[in-house]
């Protein structure tokens, strides 16, 4: 029997069989192209947390293994800046048997990326990402900045990032008519600069910035599969919202999205929906 660490996670085959038809395929080597998933956990009043800036754990722990499962079927974990400067995240797969966690090396572990286009993550040594790759437990974060960027720290957060074998990657922004500030990176871009770093599946977790931005019909389309926890709790007005914004065509509204090939999975006390755009 293998000898997991006591803090491991498990997640039971029945359960990762039922998921299995929304995991990312085996690559094919002749034709690299990248399998992009959209998953969060989510409120019934269609929140991620509780206010902007702080962290609420919405998942249990069946539906939290699930998570750490779907790190361990993907080479890469995505987050925006606010996520990471609110919750300070780890972004490991803590699922037993994988690397760090009773098995070897970093095998499973995804490489956790930060879009951080103006350098507003602080990362130091304290940083947990930092801390576990430094540990053997979780690979080192990259991060994608925008041109031009004026990040305070930028020469010591780079330092930082690459001793432990990180990065900092510059992707063009679009320039947006109301001002430097507003611009954004193009998606197409992100997915492309990850597909050229040897990047084949994707997942992102959040937070709403970026979720909501994801499910705008421009970018939606760039998605193949979206798996959202729904946990049993209203958390109130004041959080931070999955909502994207609303799509007009020919001057009436319709629905800026819907999911097809639907699965809902009962884990615990929360039910999984899995689906592709
Ligand atoms: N329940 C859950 O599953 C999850 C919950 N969360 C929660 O969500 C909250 C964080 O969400 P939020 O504050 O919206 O932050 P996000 O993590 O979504 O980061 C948003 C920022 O990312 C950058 N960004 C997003 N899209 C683009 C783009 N296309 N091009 C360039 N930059 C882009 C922008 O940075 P800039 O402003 O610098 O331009 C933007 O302001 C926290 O409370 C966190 O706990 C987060 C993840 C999952
Ligand atoms: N699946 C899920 N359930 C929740 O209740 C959450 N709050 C989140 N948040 C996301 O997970 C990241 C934290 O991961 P670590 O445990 O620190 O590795 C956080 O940054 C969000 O992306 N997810």
């Amino acid at each position: 029997m293998i000898d997991h660490p006591r803090d491991a996670l498990t997640f039971p085959l029945s359960e990762s069989q039922t998921l299995d038809p929304y995991v990312p395929p085996t690559p094919d080597p002749e034709y690299p192209t990248l399998h992009v998933t959209l998953t969060f956990a989510t409120s019934l009043d269609s929140s991620l947390s509780l206010a902007p800036g702080t962290q609420t754990a919405l998942s249990g722990l069946a539906s939290k293994s699930m998570t750490h499962y779907l790190r361990s079927k993907h080479d890469a974990i995505l987050i925006g800046v606010g996520t990471a400067v609110a919750d300070n995240p780890s972004l490991n797969c803590r699922i037993g048997g994988v690397g760090g966690y009773g098995g070897k090396g970093l095998k499973g572990q995804p490489r956790p990326v930060v879009l951080d286009p103006r350098g507003r993550w602080e990362v130091n040594n304290e940083s947990k990402v930092i801390k576990l790759a430094k540990e053997g437990r979780g690979k080192a974060p990259w991060v994608i900045r925008m041109t031009n960027a004026k990040e305070e720290n930028a020469r010591e957060k780079e330092k930082v990032l690459k001793a432990v074998g990180g990065d900092v990657f510059i992707v063009p922004s679009e320039c947006s008519s109301a001002s430097e500030s507003m611009s954004r990176i193009d998606w197409s871009n992100i997915f492309s600069l990850l597909t050229a770093k040897g990047i084949r599946s994707v997942m992102i977790e959040g937070g709403g910035g970026v979720i909501n931005d994801l499910l705008h019909p421009q970018n939606f389309g760039l998605v193949d599969t979206v798996i959202v926890t729904i946990a049993p709790v209203w958390l109130g007005k004041g959080g931070v919202q999955v909502c994207p914004d609303e799509r007009v065509e020919e001057g009436v509204r319709i629905p800026v999205g819907r999911l097809r090939d639907v699965k809902w999975v009962p884990l615990g006390e929360d039910v999984v929906l899995c689906g592709r755009p």
